[in-house]
């Protein structure tokens, strides 16, 4: 076993035969990077690997284990982000490490050394979501979700939806978000009728639904989602949410999400490819939303990324500049092409102008909730914001 700590790649090239069962592959990986896996195994499944029982709970903890084994051979885990783990450094530090400022709270367990503040609304808003995912999973564990996911239709194809409506009409394709309020601007809508507002929107010719599902900051929910997926509405569905746990994505899917949001501000390299491998596996699609160069460029950097957004909106302070979309996509037009990527622009979009501003930029998308849904028919709306009707 030393020698596995030495080097733990050579280790994760390996396809043990021993490895009958995936408590064996629980112990194993332990005993190998206990570090890693220990972090990687709480932050995914909240849950503690250090006791090994057969209770439902480690049951669930050792496929898990046994989840992160298959990732071993695609490559999923390298050797740099092994060693980063089992040198000791905290999720933090790995977060901090990749220029992610958002720090986890580990909430409700009390942080070690106690005491941490909220450095911005964002920071805020993911504490929070700490808390409720684990009251969430505690009424509804993962295998109950699973369950509702069997009997779920199946998912509709976000990125196909996107490009074809790009080349029907010739202007990006809408993503319309329906958000009855948010932090910076408070409530946007007080007459809402989430399915309502989700026809009109398909009505006047939007090519996907963003649909809010966080309740303390943008009062929305995921009984809006199922009921907006419910209602017979075809577009594409995007879980709008503040994901930070594998469980929010298989809940989004049991719920009718075509696509969940990652946002790379929040989480690591590891995280967003942990989670890309989830989606596919539910036939998901994911967005990944970044708001700098350098979360651009990590993003970039990992496989089988389809969709990435560009946010606008500085979700630690609000600032919207809609240059942001140009300034990140002006050097890198050619690798997103090579790659097939998907662009979405992002957050302040109001006019025809703003529209072709961030389409000459590079997108072949865009994302709108507040120009939209201020107005008396939000749908109509859309023909303001283009310039035209985009519903033919
Ligand atoms: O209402 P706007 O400015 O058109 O923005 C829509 C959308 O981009 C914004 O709601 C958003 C972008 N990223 C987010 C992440 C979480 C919540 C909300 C968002």
């Amino acid at each position: 076993m030393e020698s596995l700590l030495a080097n733990p790649s050579a280790k994760l090239s390996i396809s043990n035969p021993s490895f009958t069962s995936r408590r064996a592959i629980l112990t194993e990986s332990l005993h190998f990077a206990p570090r890693y896996f220990s972090n990687s195994i709480r932050m995914t499944s909240g849950l503690s690997p250090l006791r090994c029982t057969n209770s439902p709970e480690d049951k669930e903890i050792s496929s898990v284990a046994s989840a992160m084994y298959e990732y071993q051979t695609d490559e999923f885990i390298n050797a740099k982000e092994v060693r980063e783990w089992e040198s000791g450094k905290s999720i933090n530090q790995i977060a901090a490490n990749q220029g992610i400022t958002i720090r986890r709270s580990c909430r409700p367990a009390p942080p070690a050394g106690g005491g941490m503040v909220p450095r911005n609304i964002l920071e805020q808003i993911i504490w929070d979501k700490e808390v409720e995912v684990t009251q969430f999973k505690q009424r509804m564990p993962r295998k109950n979700v699973e369950h509702l996911i069997k009997d779920a239709s199946p998912t509709r194809d976000f990125i196909r939806a996107l490009k074809d409506s790009y080349l029907r009409t010739g202007v990006p394709a809408l993503i319309a978000e329906v958000k009855k309020a948010s932090p910076s601007r408070g409530i946007l809508r007080e007459n809402f009728d989430p399915v309502e507002i989700a026809r009109t929107y398909e009505q006047n010719g939007a090519a996907c639904l963003s649909i809010l599902t966080d309740t303390k900051y943008f009062q929305g929910s995921f009984e809006n989602l199922e009921k907006v997926r419910k209602a017979g509405i075809k577009c594409p569905l995007l879980c709008k949410e503040f994901i930070i746990d594998l469980w929010q994505i298989y809940y989004a899917r049991a719920k009718g999400a075509d696509a969940v949001l990652l946002i790379a501000g929040v989480l690591p390299d590891i995280d967003i490819k942990y989670m890309l491998k989830t989606c596919r596996e539910l036939g998901l699609t994911a967005l990944i939303e970044v708001y700098n160069e350098r979360e651009l460029d990590r993003v970039l950097k990992i496989n089988g990324v389809q969709l990435i957004g560009i946010n606008n909106r500085n979700l630690e302070n609000f600032v919207v500049d809609i240059s942001n979309t140009q300034k990140l996509l002006e050097n890198r037009i050619q690798v997103i092409k090579d790659k097939d990527i998907t662009v979405v622009g992002e957050s302040g979009l109001f006019t025809p102008d703003d529209v072709k501003f961030v389409h000459d930029s590079g997108v072949k998308a865009v994302l709108v909730g507040e120009s939209l849904i201020k107005q008396e028919d939000p749908g109509l709306a859309i023909r303001g914001l283009f310039g035209k009707d985009i519903s033919k």
